[in-house]
């Protein structure tokens, strides 16, 4: 047993490699993920952190390697309801307000007891926007809107593709209280940027993708 898929880690990968054109954009690349956890992919633009994202959740299919759920072999629909994706592309729909996205996210992936979406607009910082129509909102209410996904959808592995990117300082310190909670409560991230991670809880582990 390695430690990629030792049962304590929630994710791991060994050997994980995705290639375009017969060119490898990452790997083989070994991680593993464990509750608690919080592990931040660095590397330069065009490195392979979205790509190795959407490998993760499926949106794209590894080429060589094993992806582990709790030690196995990921199995795509014991992964449904465990994988969070935020990604740098929002997947917000333009004409619905944040209210209905979040009731879309809610519908596809089920919510967590005791927060309601009007609760979850509102830790976010977006009362009073919950009935405008998504592409009225700027680029860090947008940002926002998605991030109240998290509140939300139950899922114990976050993947957050540049959670930062258009926010202000609050905004920041926001998703930086996001993610300690969330691993505060035995969950695990892991997150792309290219700074503006604080945890008060110690460093992350990095995973370094070179270009
Ligand atoms: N749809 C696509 N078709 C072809 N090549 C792509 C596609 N998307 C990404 N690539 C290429 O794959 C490589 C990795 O891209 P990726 O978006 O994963 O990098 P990244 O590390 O997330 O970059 P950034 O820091 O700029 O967000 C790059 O060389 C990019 O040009």
């Amino acid at each position: 047993m390695t430690a990629e898929n030792s049962p304590s880690a929630l994710l791991a990968a060994r050997d994980l490699t995705f290639l375009r054109q017969d060119e490898p954009v990452f790997g083989p690349l070994d991680f593993a993920l464990r509750a608690g956890e919080v592990v931040l992919v660095e590397g330069d633009n065009g490195s392979g952190k979205t790509t190795l994202m959407r490998v993760v959740v499926g949106l794209l299919h590894a080429d060589e390697g094993t992806l582990y759920l709790d030690g196995a072999p990921l199995d795509r629909d014991l992964a449904r309801g465990r994988l969070l994706f935020l990604a740098h592309h929002l997947g917000l729909k333009a004409d619905l307000s944040p209210l209905e996205n979040l009731r879309i996210a809610i519908g596809l992936y089920g919510c967590r007891e005791a927060i309601t979406p009007q609760q979850a607009l509102h830790t976010v910082g977006l009362q009073g926007y919950e009935h405008e129509p998504v592409r009225q909102l700027s680029a860090g209410q947008k940002k926002r809107s998605a991030l109240a996904r998290l509140l939300l959808v139950p899922a114990d592995i976050w993947l957050l593709d540049e959670p930062f990117a258009n926010l202000d300082r609050e905004g920041i310190a926001l998703v930086n209280r996001l993610i300690e909670r969330h691993v505060a409560e035995g969950g695990a991230a892991m997150v792309t940027s290219h700074g503006a991670v604080t945890f008060l809880h110690g460093e992350p582990r990095r995973l370094r993708l070179s270009a």
